[in-house]
């Protein structure tokens, strides 16, 4: 493999070379995911509009690689839950990863599998390290377009499958105004 460089705007984390082409998921992929798929499907029959995209340079996905991309999080609400990505663990578990913000703020909301909860908030200019074992999942709280930018070991793999049937331990919420924590009623 040759070494490359590729673009991505610094605001809106678009890859404007088309060298790699963004993945949308909308509303009517992670229905169940979101506390209220009442709101969820009243959201899809108006227009199903897109929660996130990502574009990632997935190169090899061999031990010793990297993958790379950019990932946006519209701004937006499902009922009372902020848009939000699937989230998933590692299928490496151990594997860490790196996000860093360019653009918007929101929440990385993580969990490991014995329950450790943890909530960052991340603003243009930092870098949040994801070390092994935690689940990750973006959240868009604010009234802007959330952008990263994200490094893992391109080996790791994604285990969606223990997020879709059990769900997150928590959940974030906006209540008078302002974006709250609170336990998931449908966690299993
Ligand atoms: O994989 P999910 O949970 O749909 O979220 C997408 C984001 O996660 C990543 O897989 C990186 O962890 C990126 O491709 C993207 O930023
Ligand atoms: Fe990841």
């Amino acid at each position: 493999m040759k070494p490359y460089t590729i673009d991505f705007d610094l605001l809106t984390g678009i890859c404007k070379s088309g060298k790699v082409q963004p993945v949308q998921r909308r509303v009517s992929q992670m229905k169940m995911q979101f506390a209220d798929p009442e709101a969820a499907q009243k959201a899809i029959d108006s227009g199903d509009p897109v929660l996130y995209e990502f574009s990632t340079l997935l190169n090899d996905e061999k031990k010793g690689t990297l993958a790379f991309g950019s990932t946006i999080i519209y701004p937006g609400k499902i009922g009372d839950e902020y848009y939000m990505t699937k989230g998933h663990f590692h299928t490496i578990l151990d594997s860490a990863e790196v996000y860093y913000c360019l653009s918007g703020k929101g929440f990385m909301m993580m969990e490991t599998p014995e329950g450790d909860v943890d909530l960052q908030e991340v603003h243009p200019g930092e870098a949040l390290y994801v070390p092994g074992r935690w689940a990750h999942r973006s959240i868009n709280h604010g009234t802007e377009p959330f952008v990263m930018l994200f490094v893992y070991p391109g080996d790791s793999g994604h285990d969606y499958g223990t997020i879709e049937t059990k769900g997150y331990r928590k959940l974030v919420v906006e209540r008078d105004g302002k974006p709250v924590m609170i336990d998931n009623p449908k966690w299993k």
